[in-house]
């Protein structure tokens, strides 16, 4: 269980399957045993999901014919003090998915995420292609807004010194299956 305002970092061995993890809670994928309940009900099926998963690859995020504005428009309308603050320029809102770099495009899927409806963020190493001073600038974003809105979050990463520094509580796979 991930309770409101947690930062729970979940590691374990490549290829144990955290990602498959972080799609089923997400509701990407149905799970084989188990169920995952939000507020003690299952997953919405339709309309915006309070759960947002964010994961490694943003080029398989976006639509590659929008234009970055609409692309952030489909969630929500982020204010300008977000977006400076993942380090979003102005004049990439006029570009599209393939005018930018992984990093640069990695934001606008962040901003997407974070929007007033989310509840549970679930990051799946979603800072893997930046450099320090980056990675440091998005993770104190992602960590302002989650605790404003007392959102719970899941932090997937091999990084153990990311995990130490944001998360709350650590899950290492094998020790519990129980999330
Ligand atoms: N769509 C799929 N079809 C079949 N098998 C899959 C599929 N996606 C992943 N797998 C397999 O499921 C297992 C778990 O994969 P998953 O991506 O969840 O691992 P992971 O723990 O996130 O690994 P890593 O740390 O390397 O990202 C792997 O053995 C992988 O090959």
């Amino acid at each position: 269980m991930i309770k409101p305002g947690e930062v729970v970092g979940l590691v374990g061995p490549s290829g144990c399957g955290k990602s498959t993890l972080a799609r089923v809670l997400a509701g990407y994928e149905k799970p084989k045993e188990g169920s995952v309940l939000l507020n003690g009900a299952p997953l919405p099926s339709k309309g915006f999901l309070p759960v947002q998963l964010i994961f490694q690859h943003p080029e398989k995020a976006v639509n590659p014919r929008w234009l970055m504005r609409s692309v952030l428009k489909e969630s929500w309308d982020p204010d300008e003090q977000l977006l400076a603050s993942l380090g979003i320029e102005e004049e990439w809102l006029n570009r599209r998915p393939g005018e930018l770099s992984g990093g640069e495009l990695q934001r606008f899927c962040i901003a997407r995420a974070l929007g007033p409806n989310t509840r549970f963020l679930i990051a799946d190493e979603i800072t893997t292609m930046l450099d320090a001073i980056t990675q440091a600038q998005i993770w104190h974003a992602v960590l302002e807004a989650a605790e404003k809105r007392g959102m719970g979050m899941l932090v997937i990463s091999h990084d153990k010194h990311l995990i130490g520094r944001v998360c709350t509580r650590v899950m290492k796979w094998g020790s519990s299956r129980t999330l």
